[in-house]
Protein backbone atom coordinates (compact mmCIF):
# COMPACT_ATOMS: atom_id res chain seq x y z
CA UNK A 1 0.00 0.00 0.00
CA UNK A 2 1.07 4.09 -0.59
CA UNK A 3 2.20 6.49 1.75
CA UNK A 4 -1.85 7.67 2.32
CA UNK A 5 -2.28 11.11 4.65
CA UNK A 6 -5.91 11.62 6.21
CA UNK A 7 -6.84 14.79 7.94
CA UNK A 8 -9.22 13.84 10.48
CA UNK A 9 -10.21 17.76 11.92
CA UNK A 10 -8.23 20.88 12.33
CA UNK A 11 -8.49 22.70 15.49
CA UNK A 12 -10.87 25.54 15.76
CA UNK A 13 -8.89 27.51 18.07
CA UNK A 14 -5.38 27.35 16.25
CA UNK A 15 -4.24 26.25 12.75
CA UNK A 16 -3.22 22.99 14.17
CA UNK A 17 -4.45 19.53 12.77
CA UNK A 18 -5.04 16.20 13.71
CA UNK A 19 -4.62 13.55 11.01
CA UNK A 20 -3.17 9.96 10.41
CA UNK A 21 -0.44 9.06 8.39
CA UNK A 22 -1.00 5.57 6.75
CA UNK A 23 2.05 3.37 5.84
CA UNK A 24 3.35 0.06 5.11
CA UNK A 25 4.52 -0.70 8.27
CA UNK A 26 1.72 0.81 10.52
CA UNK A 27 -0.34 4.25 11.23
CA UNK A 28 1.19 7.46 12.35
CA UNK A 29 -1.08 9.78 14.50
CA UNK A 30 -0.29 13.43 13.59
CA UNK A 31 1.01 16.07 14.35
CA UNK A 32 4.11 13.20 15.67
CA UNK A 33 7.45 13.58 16.77
CA UNK A 34 9.73 11.03 15.30
CA UNK A 35 13.04 9.84 17.39
CA UNK A 36 15.86 9.66 15.28
CA UNK A 37 18.19 6.49 15.14
CA UNK A 38 21.12 8.12 13.06
CA UNK A 39 22.91 4.50 12.19
CA UNK A 40 19.98 2.59 12.05
CA UNK A 41 19.77 2.90 16.08
CA UNK A 42 17.64 5.34 18.37
CA UNK A 43 21.28 5.28 20.42
CA UNK A 44 20.98 3.09 23.69
CA UNK A 45 17.12 2.25 23.18
CA UNK A 46 15.58 -1.07 21.88
CA UNK A 47 12.77 -1.18 19.19
CA UNK A 48 10.72 -2.63 22.54
CA UNK A 49 11.84 0.30 24.82
CA UNK A 50 10.81 1.93 22.08
CA UNK A 51 7.51 0.77 21.21
CA UNK A 52 6.78 0.87 25.05
CA UNK A 53 6.72 4.92 25.16
CA UNK A 54 4.47 5.07 21.89
CA UNK A 55 7.34 5.54 19.09
CA UNK A 56 5.02 4.94 15.92
CA UNK A 57 7.65 6.67 13.16
CA UNK A 58 11.73 6.68 13.74
CA UNK A 59 14.20 8.87 11.42
CA UNK A 60 17.44 7.25 9.80
CA UNK A 61 20.17 9.05 8.30
CA UNK A 62 20.78 8.38 4.80
CA UNK A 63 24.43 9.32 4.83
CA UNK A 64 25.52 7.76 8.08
CA UNK A 65 23.85 4.31 6.33
CA UNK A 66 25.86 4.96 3.01
CA UNK A 67 29.28 5.37 4.44
CA UNK A 68 28.58 2.35 7.32
CA UNK A 69 28.09 -0.37 6.83
CA UNK A 70 26.41 0.76 3.17
CA UNK A 71 22.75 -0.23 1.57
CA UNK A 72 24.03 -2.96 -0.24
CA UNK A 73 24.59 -4.83 3.16
CA UNK A 74 21.81 -3.07 4.52
CA UNK A 75 19.49 -4.28 1.43
CA UNK A 76 20.88 -8.04 1.47
CA UNK A 77 19.77 -8.18 5.17
CA UNK A 78 16.06 -7.63 3.85
CA UNK A 79 16.02 -3.69 4.31
CA UNK A 80 16.51 -1.23 7.29
CA UNK A 81 13.05 -2.69 9.19
CA UNK A 82 14.39 -6.01 8.82
CA UNK A 83 18.49 -5.20 9.68
CA UNK A 84 16.85 -2.96 12.69
CA UNK A 85 14.37 -5.49 13.81
CA UNK A 86 11.67 -2.52 13.85
CA UNK A 87 8.60 -3.09 12.20
CA UNK A 88 6.89 0.17 12.32
CA UNK A 89 7.22 3.13 10.06
CA UNK A 90 11.08 4.44 9.15
CA UNK A 91 11.70 7.75 7.52
CA UNK A 92 15.11 8.54 5.79
CA UNK A 93 16.39 11.30 5.43
CA UNK A 94 18.33 12.05 1.75
CA UNK A 95 21.63 12.75 3.32
CA UNK A 96 22.14 16.19 1.77
CA UNK A 97 21.74 17.68 5.06
CA UNK A 98 24.73 15.24 6.34
CA UNK A 99 27.01 16.02 4.22
CA UNK A 100 27.21 19.51 4.45
CA UNK A 101 26.98 19.18 8.29
CA UNK A 102 29.47 16.46 8.42
CA UNK A 103 32.28 15.77 6.30
CA UNK A 104 35.16 17.30 4.31
CA UNK A 105 36.08 18.85 0.74
CA UNK A 106 32.30 19.75 -0.61
CA UNK A 107 32.03 20.35 -3.97
CA UNK A 108 28.66 21.45 -4.76
CA UNK A 109 27.95 20.74 -8.84
CA UNK A 110 24.02 20.78 -10.76
CA UNK A 111 24.97 16.99 -10.91
CA UNK A 112 24.97 16.28 -7.17
CA UNK A 113 27.87 16.50 -4.23
CA UNK A 114 31.19 15.47 -3.94
CA UNK A 115 32.96 14.79 -0.46
CA UNK A 116 35.63 13.09 1.72
CA UNK A 117 33.96 10.60 4.20
CA UNK A 118 34.37 11.74 7.98
CA UNK A 119 34.69 8.17 8.99
CA UNK A 120 38.05 6.85 6.81
CA UNK A 121 38.25 10.18 4.10
CA UNK A 122 37.36 8.38 1.15
CA UNK A 123 36.28 10.39 -1.62
CA UNK A 124 32.62 10.02 -2.28
CA UNK A 125 29.56 11.35 -4.07
CA UNK A 126 25.66 11.23 -3.97
CA UNK A 127 23.58 13.06 -7.04
CA UNK A 128 19.55 13.18 -6.49
CA UNK A 129 19.39 9.98 -8.64
CA UNK A 130 21.80 8.08 -6.43
CA UNK A 131 20.77 9.34 -3.21
CA UNK A 132 17.19 8.17 -4.06
CA UNK A 133 18.63 4.36 -4.95
CA UNK A 134 20.17 4.22 -1.70
CA UNK A 135 17.09 5.62 0.14
CA UNK A 136 15.10 2.48 -2.21
CA UNK A 137 17.44 0.51 -1.06
CA UNK A 138 17.20 0.87 2.89
CA UNK A 139 13.13 0.40 2.30
CA UNK A 140 12.31 3.17 4.83
CA UNK A 141 8.45 3.93 4.39
CA UNK A 142 8.83 7.81 3.68
CA UNK A 143 12.31 9.05 1.57
CA UNK A 144 13.61 12.69 1.45
CA UNK A 145 14.09 14.57 -2.03
CA UNK A 146 17.89 15.27 -1.75
CA UNK A 147 18.53 18.68 -1.31
CA UNK A 148 21.00 21.53 -0.27
CA UNK A 149 20.08 22.93 3.43
CA UNK A 150 21.36 26.38 2.95
CA UNK A 151 23.80 27.44 5.94
CA UNK A 152 22.67 30.45 7.82
CA UNK A 153 23.31 33.25 7.34
CA UNK A 154 24.00 32.79 3.94
CA UNK A 155 23.50 35.59 0.42
CA UNK A 156 20.54 35.79 -1.03
CA UNK A 157 22.17 35.34 -4.51
CA UNK A 158 24.34 31.93 -2.89
CA UNK A 159 20.45 30.56 -1.46
CA UNK A 160 18.49 31.70 -4.92
CA UNK A 161 21.06 29.84 -6.95
CA UNK A 162 21.14 26.59 -4.13
CA UNK A 163 17.23 26.41 -4.21
CA UNK A 164 16.92 26.81 -7.93
CA UNK A 165 18.96 23.43 -8.11
CA UNK A 166 17.03 22.10 -5.49
CA UNK A 167 14.14 21.99 -7.16
CA UNK A 168 15.56 21.12 -10.37
CA UNK A 169 17.23 18.09 -8.09
CA UNK A 170 13.68 17.31 -6.73
CA UNK A 171 12.53 16.21 -10.48
CA UNK A 172 15.23 14.34 -11.06
CA UNK A 173 14.56 12.42 -7.42
CA UNK A 174 11.30 12.17 -8.56
CA UNK A 175 12.42 10.53 -12.29
CA UNK A 176 14.92 7.70 -10.47
CA UNK A 177 12.28 6.57 -7.69
CA UNK A 178 9.56 6.06 -10.25
CA UNK A 179 5.92 5.11 -9.69
CA UNK A 180 3.93 3.67 -8.42
CA UNK A 181 6.18 2.70 -5.23
CA UNK A 182 5.34 1.84 -1.64
CA UNK A 183 7.76 4.31 -0.63
CA UNK A 184 6.90 7.76 -0.70
CA UNK A 185 9.10 10.26 -1.29
CA UNK A 186 8.45 13.96 -0.50
CA UNK A 187 10.06 16.84 -1.39
CA UNK A 188 11.67 19.45 0.63
CA UNK A 189 10.98 23.17 0.74
CA UNK A 190 13.83 25.69 0.84
CA UNK A 191 14.80 28.91 0.21
CA UNK A 192 16.47 30.11 3.58
CA UNK A 193 15.32 32.93 5.21
CA UNK A 194 13.48 34.81 1.95
CA UNK A 195 9.82 34.69 1.80
CA UNK A 196 10.26 34.82 -2.54
CA UNK A 197 12.38 31.74 -2.56
CA UNK A 198 10.31 29.86 0.21
CA UNK A 199 7.22 30.55 -2.04
CA UNK A 200 9.14 29.84 -5.22
CA UNK A 201 10.55 26.80 -4.24
CA UNK A 202 7.11 25.59 -2.59
CA UNK A 203 5.64 26.52 -5.94
CA UNK A 204 7.56 24.55 -8.02
CA UNK A 205 7.58 21.66 -5.72
CA UNK A 206 3.59 21.83 -5.42
CA UNK A 207 4.07 21.99 -9.27
CA UNK A 208 5.28 18.16 -8.89
CA UNK A 209 2.73 16.67 -6.81
CA UNK A 210 4.89 14.84 -3.91
CA UNK A 211 2.97 12.56 -1.48
CA UNK A 212 4.41 14.77 1.15
CA UNK A 213 6.24 18.17 1.42
CA UNK A 214 9.46 19.32 4.30
CA UNK A 215 10.32 22.77 5.44
CA UNK A 216 14.09 22.42 5.38
CA UNK A 217 16.45 24.94 5.86
CA UNK A 218 15.24 25.72 9.39
CA UNK A 219 16.72 25.31 12.84
CA UNK A 220 19.98 26.01 11.40
CA UNK A 221 21.07 28.74 13.71
CA UNK A 222 18.48 31.15 12.99
CA UNK A 223 16.23 33.32 15.75
CA UNK A 224 13.07 31.28 16.28
CA UNK A 225 10.92 34.57 15.39
CA UNK A 226 12.81 34.08 11.93
CA UNK A 227 11.46 30.40 11.62
CA UNK A 228 8.24 30.91 12.36
CA UNK A 229 7.66 33.86 9.77
CA UNK A 230 8.92 31.78 7.13
CA UNK A 231 6.76 28.62 7.92
CA UNK A 232 4.02 31.15 8.01
CA UNK A 233 4.82 32.23 4.84
CA UNK A 234 5.42 28.11 3.11
CA UNK A 235 2.97 26.30 4.87
CA UNK A 236 -0.28 27.77 3.70
CA UNK A 237 1.02 26.93 -0.43
CA UNK A 238 1.39 23.35 0.48
CA UNK A 239 -1.83 21.20 -0.20
CA UNK A 240 -4.24 20.40 2.51
CA UNK A 241 -4.38 16.83 1.98
CA UNK A 242 -0.38 15.92 2.35
CA UNK A 243 1.50 15.58 5.12
CA UNK A 244 3.72 18.51 6.61
CA UNK A 245 7.13 18.10 8.02
CA UNK A 246 9.14 20.82 9.87
CA UNK A 247 12.49 19.12 9.99
CA UNK A 248 15.21 19.42 12.49
CA UNK A 249 12.43 20.62 15.29
CA UNK A 250 12.32 19.11 18.45
CA UNK A 251 12.13 21.21 21.35
CA UNK A 252 8.92 21.13 23.25
CA UNK A 253 8.10 25.04 22.53
CA UNK A 254 8.69 24.36 18.73
CA UNK A 255 6.31 21.54 18.97
CA UNK A 256 3.71 23.14 20.24
CA UNK A 257 4.26 26.67 18.10
CA UNK A 258 5.19 24.35 14.84
CA UNK A 259 1.77 22.34 15.16
CA UNK A 260 -0.15 25.03 16.22
CA UNK A 261 1.04 26.61 12.62
CA UNK A 262 -0.24 23.48 10.89
CA UNK A 263 2.90 20.74 10.82
CA UNK A 264 2.10 17.45 10.81
CA UNK A 265 5.77 15.88 11.45
CA UNK A 266 9.05 16.53 13.61
CA UNK A 267 12.53 15.07 14.11
CA UNK A 268 15.10 16.18 16.06
CA UNK A 269 18.57 14.67 17.61
CA UNK A 270 17.71 17.39 20.48
CA UNK A 271 16.07 15.24 23.25
CA UNK A 272 18.45 12.53 22.34
CA UNK A 273 21.54 14.31 22.42
CA UNK A 274 20.97 16.32 25.97
CA UNK A 275 19.60 13.48 27.37
CA UNK A 276 23.01 11.74 26.85
CA UNK A 277 24.55 15.01 29.12
CA UNK A 278 21.95 14.66 31.82
CA UNK A 279 19.79 16.88 30.77
CA UNK A 280 16.49 16.55 30.90
CA UNK A 281 13.13 18.18 29.88
CA UNK A 282 10.22 18.02 32.62
CA UNK A 283 7.32 18.95 33.26
CA UNK A 284 8.96 21.83 35.25
CA UNK A 285 11.05 22.77 32.72
CA UNK A 286 14.22 21.51 31.57
CA UNK A 287 16.47 20.28 35.06
CA UNK A 288 20.15 18.90 34.60
CA UNK A 289 20.47 15.85 36.81
CA UNK A 290 23.92 15.91 37.57
CA UNK A 291 23.84 18.64 39.55
CA UNK A 292 24.96 18.16 43.31
CA UNK A 293 21.11 19.80 44.21
CA UNK A 294 20.00 16.22 43.74
CA UNK A 295 22.94 14.18 45.09
CA UNK A 296 19.86 13.18 47.62
CA UNK A 297 16.90 13.68 45.72
CA UNK A 298 14.74 10.26 46.01
CA UNK A 299 12.33 11.76 43.68
CA UNK A 300 11.40 10.77 40.30
CA UNK A 301 13.26 13.11 37.41
CA UNK A 302 9.31 14.03 36.91
CA UNK A 303 6.65 13.83 39.55
CA UNK A 304 4.19 14.38 36.28
CA UNK A 305 5.99 11.77 34.10
CA UNK A 306 4.67 7.56 33.84
CA UNK A 307 7.78 6.51 31.74
CA UNK A 308 9.67 3.46 32.75
CA UNK A 309 12.79 5.84 34.70
CA UNK A 310 10.22 8.06 36.31
CA UNK A 311 8.48 4.80 37.77
CA UNK A 312 11.45 3.03 39.12
CA UNK A 313 14.25 5.32 39.82
CA UNK A 314 14.87 8.36 41.69
CA UNK A 315 17.17 11.83 40.74
CA UNK A 316 19.71 10.66 43.01
CA UNK A 317 20.08 7.47 41.32
CA UNK A 318 20.36 8.48 37.72
CA UNK A 319 22.77 11.18 38.90
CA UNK A 320 24.92 8.95 40.42
CA UNK A 321 24.64 6.63 37.55
CA UNK A 322 25.73 9.53 35.14
CA UNK A 323 28.55 10.93 37.57
CA UNK A 324 29.82 7.70 37.23
CA UNK A 325 29.68 7.41 33.71
CA UNK A 326 27.05 4.44 34.06
CA UNK A 327 25.69 3.38 30.76
CA UNK A 328 22.40 2.72 32.51
CA UNK A 329 21.92 6.08 33.45
CA UNK A 330 22.00 7.64 30.12
CA UNK A 331 19.39 4.67 28.84
CA UNK A 332 17.07 6.16 31.89
CA UNK A 333 17.48 9.86 30.47
CA UNK A 334 16.97 8.92 27.13
CA UNK A 335 13.97 7.08 27.62
CA UNK A 336 12.26 10.03 29.93
CA UNK A 337 13.22 12.39 27.00
CA UNK A 338 11.89 10.81 23.96
CA UNK A 339 8.75 9.56 26.24
CA UNK A 340 8.37 13.43 27.65
CA UNK A 341 7.73 14.16 23.84
CA UNK A 342 6.22 11.37 22.34
CA UNK A 343 4.10 12.15 25.22
CA UNK A 344 3.27 15.99 24.85
CA UNK A 345 2.48 15.16 20.99
CA UNK A 346 -0.05 12.86 22.45
CA UNK A 347 -1.71 15.55 24.92
CA UNK A 348 -0.96 18.08 21.71
CA UNK A 349 -3.36 15.76 19.80
CA UNK A 350 -5.87 15.51 22.10
CA UNK A 351 -6.07 19.58 22.71
CA UNK A 352 -6.35 19.64 18.87
CA UNK A 353 -9.56 16.79 19.14
CA UNK A 354 -10.89 19.16 21.40
CA UNK A 355 -10.13 22.71 20.02
CA UNK A 356 -8.08 23.77 23.06
CA UNK A 357 -4.50 23.64 21.55
CA UNK A 358 -4.10 27.39 22.03
CA UNK A 359 -4.99 27.24 25.63
CA UNK A 360 -2.96 23.84 26.48
CA UNK A 361 0.05 25.71 25.09
CA UNK A 362 -0.60 28.56 27.34
CA UNK A 363 -0.86 26.53 29.99
CA UNK A 364 2.37 24.56 28.87
CA UNK A 365 4.69 27.28 28.48
CA UNK A 366 3.34 28.59 31.91
CA UNK A 367 4.90 25.62 33.88
CA UNK A 368 7.71 24.25 31.27
CA UNK A 369 8.31 28.32 30.71
CA UNK A 370 9.84 30.08 27.69
CA UNK A 371 13.38 30.17 28.64
CA UNK A 372 13.84 26.65 27.79
CA UNK A 373 13.75 26.17 24.25
N1 LIG B 1 17.24 21.51 10.17
C1 LIG B 1 17.30 20.56 9.15
C2 LIG B 1 17.48 19.23 9.50
C3 LIG B 1 17.54 18.27 8.51
N2 LIG B 1 17.72 16.95 8.89
C4 LIG B 1 17.44 18.61 7.15
C5 LIG B 1 17.52 17.66 6.08
O1 LIG B 1 17.69 16.43 6.30
N3 LIG B 1 17.42 18.06 4.80
N4 LIG B 1 17.24 19.35 4.49
C6 LIG B 1 17.18 20.30 5.42
O2 LIG B 1 17.00 21.47 5.08
C7 LIG B 1 17.27 19.96 6.82
C8 LIG B 1 17.18 20.93 7.81
ZN1 LIG C 1 9.95 10.18 32.87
Amino acid sequence: MAVKYELLKTCAQTGARLGRLHTPHGVIDTPTFMPVGTQASVKGMSPEELKSLNAQIILSNTYHLFLRPGHELVKEAGGLHKFMNWDRPILTDSGGFQVFSLSEMRKITEQGVEFRSHINGDKLSLTPESATQVQNALGADIIMAFDECPPYPAEYEYVKQSTERTSRWAERCLQAHGRPHDQALFGIVQGGMHKDLRKQSALDLTSLDFPGYAMGGLSVGEPKHLMYEMLEETIHLLPSDKPRYLMGVGSPDALLDGSIRGVDMFDCVLPTRIARNGTLMTSQGRMVVRNAKYTSDFGPLDPECTCYACRNYSRAYIRHLIKADEMFGLRLTTIHNLHFLVNLMAQVRDAIREDRLGTFRDQFFEKYGMAHN
